[in-house]
């Protein structure tokens, strides 16, 4: 008799507590892959949360992987887009063909991923579109016998285990444009029951299900919401899910009903440091794969450190997306970024990873400078974005004794007295990012 620990029911769900693994990891690889890869455009807008998820979002959709949407709208950027570049007699479906990954090589994007220092990986197995990244056995519509004809959530699991890293599993539990196809132009009512059927609410309950019982993934990460239909059912799912995995973890949008950590997503969301949490994002406005996106519209790196450290110290992890082209390839601008953070945290990632939150709020200081606290056990860390080239001086009242730089090749000079810790750093570069320091014992 196996130990079968969750039953289900929300009672023994409840139970569930967020494994040591997804505390400690703090930044993982969300990728974005799929048949809007071909296509690969969308119009520059807005981040998610800027402005209302009503027809000028949906009709100017930043998400290249609402490509099938963007054009079915009939009109806006990408619909003229579709109809400059392919015409109207065009389908979504005709761009699968040309989905041919012929350069793909799964162990390549596992050791990227390890080089850019994650410690998790999370694949879209079916997106909006329907289109599943692996053989499922209840629909044809998969890349096991289209487009690339390969197992990419099996082999992608295999590589990215390989190296070291946990790999997690992305479904759109609630937008299936196989089952229900009429054009979205709002987030509410229509958005939140896209697919109404029982039909669908067995089918993504049976997907569901056979993603947790071939891959095993360490979190299960449900987009958009979960089935009304199937709501009841929910407690089944993820006590599988848990005896199956037992630790794994799940996110917060099955209709806001369980999670083991919350989800932002740019602008959009709520979260705060009393519960773990995770910020996913793109590079870009988009997570699909823009033709339009290049190096200058990518997110900087300054920016990207400096996100990293600030989630990371108010409770969460950073769930970084990379929008690979249809071959396999990923974008040069995008492994940049991926191996410049990688070769940061080499230096600096003592405070980053294993750490929880410091009782020490983040700090935007009056000289423009920011500090931000984690901490482990009684040990302090704490990193100083917002300096100047060359020399600077720092005060840190909080602090009573000397500290450790992260960067042995800082230059640093320390003075303690009533007023707190002086520190003066001699060598400041830009491209150092923010400057981590350990505070033995002064958590
Ligand atoms: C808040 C929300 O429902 N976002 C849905 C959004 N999630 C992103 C990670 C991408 O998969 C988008 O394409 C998707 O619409």
């Amino acid at each position: 008799m196996n130990e079968t620990r969750y039953t289900g029911t929300w009672e023994s769900v409840k139970q569930h507590t967020v494994p040591a693994w997804y505390e400690d990891c703090k930044f993982g690889i969300f990728i974005h892959w799929g048949i809007y890869s071909v296509p690969a455009f969308a119009p520059r807008t807005w981040e998610l949360g800027e402005v209302d998820s009503d027809e000028q979002w949906f009709c100017n959709n930043p998400y290249a992987e609402w490509y099938y949407n963007s054009v079915n709208v009939g009109r806006g950027p990408t619909y003229e887009h579709h109809m400059n570049t392919y015409g109207r007699e065009f389908r979504y479906e005709d761009f699968i063909p040309m989905w041919k990954a012929e350069n793909w090589n799964p162990g390549e994007w596992a050791e990227l991923f390890q080089k850019a220092g994650a410690q998790y990986v999370v694949l879209t197995t079916k997106h909006h579109d329907g289109f599943c990244l692996y053989p499922s056995e209840h629909t044809k519509f998969h890349a096991g016998r289209m487009g690339p004809c390969r197992d990419i959530t099996g082999d992608l699991t295999e590589a990215v285990r390989g190296a070291g890293l946990k790999m997690g599993l992305y479904y759109s539990g609630l937008i299936d444009w196989q089952f229900a196809n009429d054009p979205i132009f709002v987030e509410g009512e229509n958005f939140s029951n896209a697919c109404p059927t029982f039909e669908y609410a067995d089918y993504s309950y049976k997907q569901m299900k056979e993603l947790v019982d071939k891959y095993r993934p360490s979190v299960l990460w449900n987009d958009i919401g979960w089935p009304k239909q199937s709501e009841h059912a929910m407690p089944y799912l993820l006590a599988h899910y848990y005896n199956t995995v037992e630790d794994g973890v799940v996110n917060d949008r099955f209709n806001g009903l369980y999670h083991d950590f919350l989800t932002k997503e740019y602008q959009y969301g709520k979260a705060d440091r009393t519960q773990k949490w995770e910020m996913c994002r793109g590079m870009g406005l988009s997570f699909g794969y823009n033709e339009n996106e290049g190096d200058d519209q990518l997110i900087s790196l300054p920016k990207l450190i400096r996100l990293l450290v600030a989630t990371v110290a108010d409770n969460g992890n950073l769930l970084l997306n990379i929008g690979p082209k249809a071959d396999g390839t990923i974008p040069t601008e995008q492994v940049k970024r991926l191996l410049t953070l990688g070769r940061w945290l080499q230096v600096n990632g003592k405070g980053i990873y294993g750490t929880r939150c410091s009782k020490r709020l983040s700090e935007h200081r009056a000289d423009g400078t920011q500090v931000y606290y984690t901490r482990k056990g009684r040990d302090l860390y704490f990193y100083i974005d917002g300096l100047k080239e060359g020399c600077n001086v720092v005060s840190l009242p909080g602090l009573h004794r000397t500290v450790t730089a992260l960067n042995p090749a800082l230059e640093v000079e320390q003075d303690v007295s009533e007023n707190g810790l002086r520190l003066t750093v001699k060598n400041y570069r830009s491209d150092l990012y923010l400057l981590g320091f350990e505070a033995a014992g002064q958590e």
